[in-house]
């Protein structure tokens, strides 16, 4: 039986199983992904901490959603990457590189918009700070 005849007569919640595989895969799999859970888990904190506006909740919901997104396409690339060959090949190194370029743009993004959210906020606690 082919793989396509087995997956036929499964119920449609099974995607969402199948799914939920793969987010637990890549959080156990790949250091970066623990690394984005650590940092969204901060900036969530620094969020309530601050109590940002409606606006700057659904940006950062965004962005932290985004990144990811981003990193579990980035893991599937690298892993049909893999699957194809092992050696060397130029356009293996090229597709593995522009899908990490791709994470590295979008967090570079997303820490500047987070600086730009984040920074008055930090000012003002510490100007509460100092004149108390
Ligand atoms: N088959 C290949 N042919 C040529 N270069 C490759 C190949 N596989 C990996 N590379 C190069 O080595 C780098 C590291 O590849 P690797 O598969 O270890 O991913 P990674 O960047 O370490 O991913 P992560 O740390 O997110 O798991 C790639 O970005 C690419 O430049």
């Amino acid at each position: 039986m082919g793989l396509q005849e087995k997956h036929r007569d499964k119920p449609f919640w099974y995607s969402f199983i199948y799914a939920i595989e793969g987010i637990v895969t890549v959080v156990k799999q790949e250091r970066n992904m623990r690394f984005h859970l650590l940092s969204s888990c901060i900036v969530l904190l620094m969020s309530f901490y601050f109590s940002i506006d409606k606006m700057e909740w659904l940006i950062v919901l965004i962005l932290i959603s985004g990144m990811f997104c981003l990193e579990m396409v980035n893991t599937a690339i690298e892993r049909v990457v893999d699957l194809v060959t092992l050696e060397y090949k130029p356009l293996a190194k090229q597709a593995k590189d522009v899908a990490a370029g791709a994470v590295l743009v979008y967090a570079v993004v997303s820490i500047i918009i987070g600086a730009f959210i984040f920074i008055p906020y930090v000012f003002k606690l510490l100007r509460t700070i100092e004149i108390s």
